[in-house]
């Protein structure tokens, strides 16, 4: 049977990647599908962050071919992209202090233009990020003088503020406590599932990741994939094992997600 192409968001075919000469991404072929979360997983250095920014067209492989919407993702201009897609960085570093409103209020900016005056629509999605990342009383805060983990909900809540059928994140729950992690992760699932938004997450956290993803892409050493797929099929103690090098044993509970059990083996 033919694939519905008009589900696929990303089509990656044959992606090689070298930093200056050396390899860092090979051969990557990838299909996205609209209304999925995907986890990215894999060891440090495995390539994930590379992926993510090729994802989000801020670099280009040095081989190969990526299709975001059926169009060579080169062939959009930043303003087009940022209307589609958006981004959530591992760090941020930036020139001014802003504070969290107008942080947030950037995403909206490829909507209203830098300068442009924002209209109910735009207050009324920068509200409902802030309720949702719980970071309205730190608005008239400056993001240059939270902790890591608030800033990190800044960045989040400026996604979606953006409202974008597409969501890329770079280990966006790194730094956050374990209640804020679940709820950026809850936010994404909801999203995934009434506006059919797709949202690739590299994530270091494989609990979360089988918990709210619907498939895994498993990067390894030498910036390959690994495999792709349903997390219920992907995610084994052989995996862990091969992937990781760790001892763990995935509990099934009923009407429950996989939950990893590792074993530490202490002495
Ligand atoms: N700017 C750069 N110049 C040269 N090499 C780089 C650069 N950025 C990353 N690399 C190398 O490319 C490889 C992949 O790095 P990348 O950051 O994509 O991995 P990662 O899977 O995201 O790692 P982590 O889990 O530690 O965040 C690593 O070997 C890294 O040292």
């Amino acid at each position: 049977m033919a694939a519905d192409l008009s589900t696929t968001i990303y089509t990656l075919d044959g992606c090689d990647f070298s930093y200056r000469g050396t390899p860092c991404l090979s051969d990557i072929t990838l299909s996205l599908k609209k209304g999925r979360m995907y986890g990215l997983i894999g060891p440090n250095g495995s390539g994930k962050t590379t992926l993510i920014n090729l994802l989000t067209g801020s670099t280009h492989p040095t081989s190969g071919t990526i299709l975001f919407k059926d169009r060579p993702i080169h062939t959009y201009t930043k303003p087009d992209l940022a209307k589609v897609l958006s981004f959530v960085p591992q760090t941020f570093s930036m020139d001014f202090d802003y504070t969290v409103s107008e942080v947030v209020m950037m995403g909206r900016h490829p909507y209203i233009g830098r300068f442009g005056s924002p209209c109910t629509r735009d207050y009324e999605l920068i509200e409902s990020a802030l309720t949702i990342l719980d970071i309205q009383h730190l608005k008239d805060r400056y993001v240059t003088r939270l902790s890591g983990g608030e800033r990190q909900r800044v960045l989040v809540a400026r996604a979606l503020a953006q409202d974008t059928e597409v969501m890329v994140l770079d280990e966006a729950t790194a730094s956050l406590d374990v209640r804020h992690s679940i709820d950026i992760m809850k936010a994404l699932r909801a999203k995934v599932i009434d506006a059919k938004l797709t949202a690739i997450a590299a994530i270091h956290d494989l609990d979360l990741a089988a918990s709210f993803c619907d498939e895994l892409i498993v990067m390894h050493q030498g910036g390959r994939i690994h495999s792709a797929g349903d997390v219920s099929e992907l995610l084994t103690p052989k995996l862990l094992k091969n992937i990781f090098g760790v001892e763990a044993t995935i509990l099934h509970v009923p009407d429950e997600t996989p939950h990893i059990h590792y074993r530490y083996n202490h002495v």
